[in-house]
């Protein structure tokens, strides 16, 4: 909750002013029933023409303080709707940038779909409460303690009746409030939930239609809905006891004050008006623990919210960016060292692993599915830190080169990269400054992306969302000319041409080497075809480097690769 308070710091002028306008709201409704009982018991039964006059001029000074009240309440409720946006924007902002700067075992260990709805739902709940504090956190007690005073200045012996029912009415506010903050804190949890099989589907549509999955993912879908559904139940059915409770106990005050009041009328002891503002002051009360029990409602959701982002606000920055400037003069470009990875730090996921490459040379990697040739790339753009060893790139330890100066450098192809809903042009030059039409013409012909020239529109043909409207082997094409049109230092193909034949395959391969002379090239492959060729290949087996060499070496000592080249190539190659 501090949290939010500090956020709203910022604001805090505006924050004054809406405190203040809305105080000034409360005192002209507090006022209202005042004056009704004056007009009531002084001049309504006595009236004379003098009087008649008073009388009127009295409405309308009722009137006039009703209409102050009411532009008060406006202006004050739209000040703190502007300081609610502007609180939410920060906090969104701050959660933005510091998702940004999470290492990719943090995002793992969140999760994306967390992420997602730390960013958004509970951002809302923020957003709601800081708006309910401004609009009803002032007047509420305000018209809570004036009704009290008004009441008390006019029948002290029937205040103390009502004030007599307010410590039971704040023992209950506060035990349910305790109770409310862990219920909405799980109602979060499940809107994580939620995002999680929303974003599968979505991104796995096809897939899921294709393999007529739709029931079965529906039915899913409904179970995490429902559980939803039953979380928020519980929690509004706790939270909602406060309100009747609060209604019945301010009633029974009510109905004791009326019975007393009638006696009190009969003796003479006060008066119908009175009474009657009485009644209507009460009533205000009894408002205002109403809406002092929305507050806290509002109040225990956006503390579960906002615990939620402290947490990834708070987490420590893993990857401490160094910012050495990059010298590139080493003839060495990658090299690992004695490298041990595991993703959670439980079960090894690399193990040893030590090669190097000098620049313009190629590296191909090859190996089985999950053997960890995705995990090499993963640390060499510095996606993740290595729990051991050292991984040099351009000469330079990679823990003490920039991340965004480190990326700026590469050129990265991965599995299941996407295209975005732009032009052709755009989605190869990325608005990268100096990559202009003619590198762009220059990466088309280098990824061997002829089919842009067959389109009608050309470099300016919009690709739908994810590319649905070009075939996997054209997007395959459109994000090699992407990795290759900023002429980068390391080019990075991960299966990146799964989905070309081995004739376009080839020609690639060809320009990229004739093309990118000076570019260190890695090549993580399933086809010896696409690696053959390369200056060293690694055979990644379970984590390790089964054998490292050329082709003509690995043929002559390594069996796995033998079968591979048998396999793929045919029997006459070995
Ligand atoms: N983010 C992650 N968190 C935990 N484990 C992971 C993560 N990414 C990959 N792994 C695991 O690490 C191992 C190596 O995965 P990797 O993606 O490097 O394999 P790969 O050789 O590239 O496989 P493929 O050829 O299928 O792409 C696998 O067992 C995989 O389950």
């Amino acid at each position: 909750m501090l949290f939010i308070f500090r956020k709203m710091g910022k604001y805090k002028g505006q924050v004054i002013y809406s405190l203040i306008v809305k105080a000034l709201a409360a005192g002209a409704d507090l006022l209202l029933p005042f004056i009704l009982a004056y007009m009531i018991d002084e001049l309504l039964f006595e009236v004379t023409t003098s009087d008649y006059w008073l009388l009127i001029f009295t409405g309308i000074g009722m009137l006039l303080i009703a209409l102050l009240g009411w532009f008060f309440n406006i202006s004050a409720n739209r000040s703190a709707e502007k300081v609610s946006s502007l609180t939410v924007r920060d906090v969104r902002n701050e959660l933005f940038y510091k998702t940004e700067k999470l290492s990719a075992s943090q995002v793992d260990e969140i999760s994306t779909s967390s992420l997602i709805s730390r960013l958004t739902s509970d951002t809302y709940n923020i957003f709601q409460m800081v708006g309910s504090l401004q609009r009803l956190g002032i007047r509420a007690p305000m018209l809570l303690i004036g009704g009290i005073i008004m009441s008390a200045f006019m029948d002290p012996l029937l205040t103390l009746v009502m004030i007599a029912m307010l410590p039971l009415i704040s023992i209950v506010v506060w035990q349910y409030s305790k109770k409310g903050q862990p219920l909405y804190k799980d109602i979060q949890v499940q809107m994580d939930e939620i995002i999680r099989v929303l974003r599968e589907n979505i991104t796995g549509v096809r897939v899921v239609r294709a393999l007529s999955m739709t029931d079965y993912e529906q039915q899913r879908f409904k179970n995490e809905n429902k559980k939803a559904v039953d979380k928020e139940l519980i929690a509004t059915i706790t939270m909602n006891k406060i309100s009747p409770i609060i209604s019945v106990v301010m009633n029974v005050g009510l109905v004791i004050v009326l019975i007393f009041g009638a006696y009190r009328v009969a003796d003479g002891a006060t008066k119908v008006g009175q009474i009657l503002a009485l009644i209507t002051y009460f009533t205000i009360i009894l408002n205002s623990m109403a809406s002092l029990t929305r507050i806290f409602i509002r109040m225990s959701k956006a503390a579960a919210s906002a615990e939620r982002i402290v947490e990834v606000l708070n987490m420590e920055t893993q990857m401490v960016d160094g910012n050495l400037p990059l010298v590139m003069n080493d003839e060495v470009h990658l090299e690992f060292d004695h490298v041990d990875f595991s993703y959670q730090g439980k079960e090894s996921h690399l193990e040893d692993i030590t090669f190097k490459i000098s620049k313009g040379q190629t590296l191909g990697i090859i190996g089985a599915t999950g053997s960890g040739k995705t995990t090499i790339i993963n640390l060499i753009m510095r996606f993740y830190d290595p729990q051991k060893g050292v991984i040099k790139v351009f000469g330079e330890d990679i823990k003490n080169i920039n991340r965004d100066e480190l990326r700026r450098h590469v050129g990265l192809v991965l599995q299941n990269d996407s295209v975005f809903s732009d032009t052709i042009h755009e989605n190869i030059a990325f608005s990268r400054p100096g990559v202009d039409a003619n590198q762009v013409k220059m990466a088309k012909e280098i990824a061997q992306a002829d089919f842009i020239d067959d389109i009608p529109e050309t470099y300016n043909y919009e690709i739908a969302q994810r590319g649905t409207n070009i075939s996997g082997g054209q997007r395959q094409r459109l994000l090699i000319a992407r990795a290759v049109a900023s002429n980068p230092k390391l080019l990075i193909l991960d299966d990146a041409s799964s989905a070309l034949d081995y004739r376009t395959d080839k020609n690639l391969r060809f320009a990229i080497t004739t093309h990118l002379k000076d570019t260190t090239k890695i090549i993580v492959a399933q086809r010896v075809s696409s690696i053959k060729d390369a200056d060293l290949i690694l055979i990644i087996d379970n984590g390790r480097i089964a054998a490292q060499g050329t082709h003509e070496e690995l043929l002559k000592t390594n069996e796995i690769y033998q079968l591979l080249v048998k396999h793929q190539l045919g029997e006459g190659l070995v």
